[in-house]
Formats: C-alpha cells, sequence, structure tokens
C-alpha cells in the first residue's frame, strides 16, 4: 500500500479490506498489542477468519481516546516500520472492534459466543494485580471491591483477570464451550501465573467454576518481542507527513518474534504462516528474551538516566552503558541452551538498540524497575554465585538501579563491591534492600516502601 491510498481514507471499504469476525478478544489495547499480536493475526494465511475485539486495560484513561479514534477510522490503523534508514508503513486490519475496559456488557457477549476461542491480555505486569505468590493482592483495593463484586455477582469489575473470570462463568452457563486464555506480558510463565491469579477470581464467583475452568481452559504461556515504543506527538506528525492521516498509528522496529507453548481447545490462527513459533518448553526462549534483552533494558535505563541520557540507542552509544551491558550478558549466556543462540541473539540486540530512529526512551523503562530486576537479573546473580563465581555482571545492574533510585551516582562502585557481597544472601533483591539499610543509610521511610514492593 502507498502512503497516497492510504491517506485517502481509512475506511475498510475505501481499501477493500474484509472485516473479520470477532473470534479473539484481547485486553490491554496499547501500542505493543497493535504491533505484535494484531500483526500476526493480519499476517497469518487465514487471516479472514479471525478478527479482534480489543479493550482497554483499565478505564477512564487517555488510553480510552484510542477507542473513540479507532472507531472513527473502522479499527484500522497504520504501522510504521522505523528501520534505521526509512519507515515503512502499513494499514493492519485484524482489530475489528474497540471497547473502553469497563464495557463489561460487550466483554460478556463476546465469551458467550461459541465462535470466540482466544482470550489475550497486554495489561503489564502490575495490571494482573498480583502478589509474588501470584494470588489476588488483596491489599489492592481494587483486588478487594472485585473480588466482593464477584461474589455479589456484580458487574462493577475493575481488574482484568476479575472480568476474565466473569466471562468465563458467563461463557460456562451459556454451554459457549472450551476457550484459550494467553497473556503477552514480559513475565516469566505467564500462562501459569495468568491460572493461578484467575482460579483465585473465579472462585470468588463459585468453586465449581474453578473444576469447569480446570477442563475447558487452556493457558498459553508466550515469550513476545518487538520494541515498540510509546507513541509520540512526533511520530503523529511524522505519519501524517508520510500521507497518513491517522489518529493513532503505532511505530515499531522492524524485527519481530513471538514463541507460544500451550494448546487452542477452540482452535487458532495459523500464525505459524506469520512466523510465530510453538514449542514444547518454552523456558530457554523465555530467559534469553527477559534476561537479555529486558535485563539489559533496566540496566541501561537507569544507568543511562544517572548519565544524563535519554533514549536506548544513547545509552547503547555510551561506553559505560555497552560495558555494564556486557558484562551481564557474559553471565546470562552461560546459564542458557545452546539450541538458543545466545550470542548471535546479543549482537541482533545491538543492532536492535542502536536503532537511532527509535526514540525508546529511558525513563518508560525504568519504571517498575525494582520487580523487573527480581526476575530479570536475580536469577542470573543467583545461578552465578550457585556456580562459584561472583555474579558481578548482574550486580552492576542492580547496583545502576540502586544509585538511580537512591541518587548515589558518585559511589556506584562502592554500592557495587557490597552488592558482590550482600549477593551471598539466598535472593539479592532482598539482600539489596538491607544493605541499603544497614550500610549506605537510606532512610528508614525509603526502605520500607522498597519493602512492600517486592
Ligand atoms: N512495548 C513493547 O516494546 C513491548 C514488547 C514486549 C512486550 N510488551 C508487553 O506489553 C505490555 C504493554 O505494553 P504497551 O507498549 O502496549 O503499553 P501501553 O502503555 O501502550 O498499553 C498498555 C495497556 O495496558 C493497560 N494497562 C496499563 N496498566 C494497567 C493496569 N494497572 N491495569 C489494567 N490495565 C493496565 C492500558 O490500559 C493499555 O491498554 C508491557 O507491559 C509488556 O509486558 C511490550
Ligand atoms: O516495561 P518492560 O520492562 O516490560 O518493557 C520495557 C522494554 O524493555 C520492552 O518494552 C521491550 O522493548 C520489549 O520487551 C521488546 O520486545
Amino acid at each position: 500500500m502507498t502512503a497516497a491510498t492510504a491517506a485517502a481514507a481509512l475506511s475498510r471499504a475505501s481499501l477493500a479490506l474484509p472485516t473479520p469476525p470477532v473470534r479473539i478478544v484481547h485486553l490491554g489495547l496499547g501500542a505493543f498489542h497493535r504491533a505484535h499480536q494484531a500483526w500476526y493475526t493480519a499476517h497469518a494465511s487465514d487471516s479472514d477468519q479471525w478478527g479482534i475485539a480489543s479493550f482497554t486495560g483499565r478505564a477512564g484513561e487517555p488510553g480510552d481516546s484510542i477507542v473513540r479514534a479507532l472507531r472513527d477510522q473502522d479499527c484500522l490503523y497504520t504501522l510504521a516500520l522505523r528501520g534505521p534508514e526509512a519507515d515503512e508503513f502499513e494499514v493492519i486490519g485484524s482489530i475489528v472492534r474497540a471497547h473502553p475496559a469497563n464495557d463489561v456488557d460487550a466483554f460478556i457477549d463476546y465469551l458467550t459466543d461459541p465462535q470466540v476461542g482466544i482470550v489475550t491480555a497486554t495489561v503489564t505486569e502490575a495490571g494482573y494485580r498480583l502478589g509474588a505468590d501470584w494470588r489476588p493482592n488483596t491489599d489492592d483495593p481494587v483486588v478487594a471491591s472485585d473480588l466482593a463484586s464477584l461474589s455479589a455477582g456484580s458487574l462493577e469489575l475493575e481488574s482484568p483477570l476479575a472480568l476474565i473470570a466473569r466471562g468465563l462463568a458467563e461463557r460456562r452457563d451459556a454451554g459457549a464451550g472450551p476457550v484459550a486464555v494467553m497473556p503477552c506480558d514480559n513475565i516469566p510463565d505467564n500462562g501459569d501465573l495468568v491460572r493461578t491469579g484467575l482460579l483465585e477470581f473465579a472462585a470468588a464467583i463459585d468453586e465449581s467454576l474453578v473444576s469447569w475452568i480446570d477442563e475447558n481452559v487452556s493457558f498459553v504461556s508466550t515469550s513476545v518481542d518487538r520494541i515498540t515504543p510509546r507513541f509520540s506527538e512526533q511520530d503523529l506528525a511524522s505519519a501524517r507527513d508520510a500521507g497518513f492521516g491517522d489518529a493513532v498509528p503505532v511505530v515499531t522496529e522492524p524485527f519481530i518474534n513471538w514463541i507460544l507453548c500451550g494448546g487452542f481447545p477452540a482452535g487458532r490462527p495459523a500464525w505459524e504462516t506469520a512466523g510465530a513459533q510453538f514449542v514444547e518448553d518454552l523456558a530457554p526462549f523465555e530467559s534469553r528474551k527477559l534476561w537479555l534483552l529486558n535485563g539489559s533494558h533496566t540496566g541501561m535505563a537507569n544507568l543511562g538516566r544517572a548519565r544524563g541520557l535519554a533514549t536506548v540507542a544513547d545509552a547503547s552509544a555510551d561506553p559505560e552503558c555497552r560495558d555494564l551491558v556486557e558484562a551481564f550478558w557474559s553471565e546470562v549466556v552461560r546459564h542458557l541452551p545452546a539450541e538458543v543462540e545466545a550470542e548471535q541473539y546479543c549482537r541482533d540486540l545491538w543492532e536492535r538498540f542502536e536503532n537511532p530512529r527509535i526514540a525508546h526512551l529511558l525513563d518508560q523503562i525504568a519504571e517498575d524497575s525494582l520487580a523487573k530486576l527480581r526476575v530479570r537479573v536475580a536469577p542470573v546473580a543467583l545461578a552465578e554465585r550457585q556456580a562459584g563465581r561472583s555474579g558481578s555482571g548482574s550486580a552492576g545492574v542492580i547496583a545502576a538501579w540502586a544509585a538511580n533510585v537512591i541518587a548515589l551516582d558518585g559511589r556506584r562502585d562502592a554500592l557495587q563491591a557490597a552488592i558482590d557481597a550482600a549477593l551471598e544472601d539466598s535472593d539479592p533483591v532482598v539482600a539489596l534492600v538491607t544493605l541499603v539499610a544497614t550500610d549506605l543509610g537510606a532512610d528508614e521511610a525509603f526502605v520500607d516502601e522498597v519493602r512492600a514492593q517486592i
């Protein structure tokens, strides 16, 4: 498609695009969903059979304006594949309905339709509202209120897993058959995590729903990969300049990868025809992605910000950030099997990170760093310690976070040495917090706050 034809009108009639039937329901109508799962669905050989009804992850936020904008353009949008030299534009047609998260009636209507066979989510890790034990965090007022609503049969629901639990109860009652639930967030074991959390919400409706889910719902775990930065005003302007009258385009990198593990009892698009890979054991691929890419992103975000840098591309050109990443990677690759070709993945990563035309903001990536360190860096540190090595590459990433958070830039080296020592403990993140409290003189309120997040 050329820029000129797309500029004419973003409508299915003018672009002669079909409207596939809704068979996938998604929660989390963000940039990543539109760059990744929607792209794979649009590129599958049976794309005319699989339409997506997409809901925002939570109502009442600026994201709701996406719903209005998408509805005004037949749910079509332009995806700019931003290479180091130029953009390539494509109109994506797999999303066919858009809703705010509080349109619970619409969500239930889809779930009670036997044609609908897949529920997917990209609501961020925090959006699942689960504790470290993967159970609903009942200290969270939204969770407490949703559990009460589920018990009382009220549709006043706010959290994604409460909504899915209610939808599944209605599906069971409607006899609409089995379904697959598939989270696509950067979380290890994301299918199992969602299953564990969801069953607790389901139990609040009635215990028999738990066994119905066990028998009728599959939970698919996924490793998802495509760098998709938060959309900027400049992106909007460049899409317009390219001739696309689109209120909500998405900018992403050309690279894309999707690895899935699990069954689809009510069918699925032929995603493998678009390049998705189905595996029996997701763990090595998931660790490769979460440790090498996301772990180093967290490291660069923290060290880079402390060094006054703004984007991943800036950090990739900074010798200190590169050294930090290389030291961490040299530890990671020891714990990945040969089949995942970790060294090649690292070489490709530098190329992806260096893309000067992708403005991936370190501030965005640094959000919730502590929770991310726990699953993306701490396991490598522990594995290194268990193998009798220092784990100092992993400790450097943790130190970069601590230095950034507690504004100890000038003392990074001292902090690193202290963390190396603290890694003798079983959980380096807990060790770090203790260390911050005792050795580095952080005030108690800060330590309490950090502990509360662990
Ligand atoms: N952007 C990327 O490069 C990328 C790549 C791989 C995976 N991911 C995964 O996708 C997730 C979303 O990324 P994005 O780029 O689409 O972000 P985004 O900000 O564009 O969209 C996030 C979506 O999640 C919802 N959400 C956010 N916080 C929530 C909460 N507390 N409760 C319920 N819903 C909530 C929002 O409503 C929105 O629909 C990431 O957290 C990550 O796990 C992103
Ligand atoms: O918020 P996070 O840390 O889960 O993700 C921030 C980035 O690291 C992430 O969006 C990557 O760009 C993505 O995971 C690439 O596939």
